[in-house]
């Protein structure tokens, strides 16, 4: 009550102009001109990012810093173009401008360089901002988005026969592919806080290209690793694994989580980055799924980001939740609205684990009843 009047008070032109001239109020006008700004600002930030990853300036300026005219040179832009975008580059710490006119790499641009997977999302993200040309079409369910496209299982309907056809291979191939790059921070995040040790048999399911099954395979060696996911996945998942020299210690099932029941006798069932691609309904039938394939006392682990609740995280609440309005299907649940789903389908003691970066995922266990 007391926020929504201060909120009323601050929505206030005459307000907000006594308290910009007044000095004890100026300072928090300032802070909340500044976020607004920093909110508004937010997509010329990500484009200049976007520019700097498809001219692979990080690299370019890997080998140490350099003068404005070599990097326009090499980058094929005026000089007057690159001293702009390296003058923007620097006021994100992606770039270091140093003394003699010259520039290296910023704090961000090495850690961009070190993490090849973020370039990809970063291109990836060109489908997103196409989608969220008008965000309230968007939110009225008026657009056909672009990413709907990518993400071919997205206007399935539980029960829906698989789409196949070579554009549709290529577009698992796509999605896989980008899973798979930011899944092993993930796998790690993940074994570090719930240790695989004392477990028999651990099944992956909507496992992905199957980086996680390995990292738990080299992780902890005496446990079983399977994974499973619909079958143009599961072809990627063992190629995968065979360059990696890794088919011999998992399994992959393929499947589909809507009509097949999951391969029984596993004590641990994870779901990383799978629930919240789909809408409640769904997600109770994949759960429904896990239950049925885990003994009592087994395990479910979930794992995606999650919201604060009440709308308050930004990475979860604002950016996932509508990078899946545009991907067609899906919210973000806070934890909460995640434990009233597994409580309402036969799992007890939910219990939220540490995570070493919230940021890619929040984990979830819960034992099945
Ligand atoms: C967002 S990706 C996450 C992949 C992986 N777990 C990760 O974190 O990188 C969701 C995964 O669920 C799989 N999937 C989607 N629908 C499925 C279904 N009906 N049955 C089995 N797997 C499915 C997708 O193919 C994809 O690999």
């Amino acid at each position: 009550m007391l926020r929504h009047g201060r909120n009323l008070l601050l929505a206030n032109p005459s307000f907000q102009k006594w308290a910009a001239s007044f000095p004890l109020t100026r300072l928090v006008a300032e802070r909340q001109s500044n976020a607004l700004f920093d909110i508004c600002s937010g997509f010329v930030y990500s484009q200049i990012l976007l520019a700097c990853v498809r001219l692979d300036l990080f690299t370019k300026l890997a080998g140490g810093p350099r003068p404005i005219v070599s990097v326009a040179e090499d980058l094929d832009l005026s000089f007057d173009a690159t001293q702009r975008l390296l003058r923007a580059a620097t006021a994100l710490k992606l770039v270091d401008h140093l003394e003699g006119e010259r520039y290296g790499l910023g704090e961000l641009g090495a850690a961009l360089l070190a993490n090849p997977s973020i370039g990809a999302v970063v291109e990836h993200h060109a489908l997103l901002y196409a989608d969220l040309t008008d965000p309230v079409a968007l939110l009225r369910g008026d657009v056909k988005t672009e990413l709907s496209g990518y993400w071919p299982y997205a206007n399935r309907k539980p029960g829906d026969p698989a789409p196949a056809g070579a554009d549709v291979d290529e577009a698992y191939a796509a999605y896989s592919e980008l899973m798979a790059q930011s899944q092993l921070d993930i796998a790690e995040d993940i074994l570090d806080a719930f240790p695989p040790t004392g477990h028999r048999r651990w099944l992956d399911v909507g496992g992905g290209e199957g980086v996680f099954v390995s990292v738990l395979a080299i992780t902890a060696p005496e446990v079983e690793a399977q994974m499973l996911d619909l079958p143009q996945v599961a072809a990627r998942a063992r190629a995968a694994l065979q360059t990696r020299g890794m088919l011999s210690r998992v399994t992959v099932h393929e499947g589909d989580f809507f009509s097949d029941s999951l391969p029984k006798g596993a004590d641990v069932l994870s779901l990383i980055r799978v629930l919240h691609d789909h809408d409640d309904e769904a997600a109770r039938a994949i759960i429904a799924r896990a239950h049925d394939a885990l003994e009592p006392g087994g395990t479910l682990l979930i794992a995606e980001p999650m919201g604060g609740g009440r709308g308050s995280d930004r990475v979860s609440d604002a950016y996932f939740n509508f990078y899946l309005l545009a991907m067609g299907r899906g919210r973000t649940r806070s934890v909460a609205e995640i434990t009233c789903l597994l409580e309402a389908s036969g799992f007890s003691d939910v219990r939220a684990v540490a995570s070493r970066r919230p940021m890619l995922a929040n984990i979830l266990v819960a034992q099945r009843v």
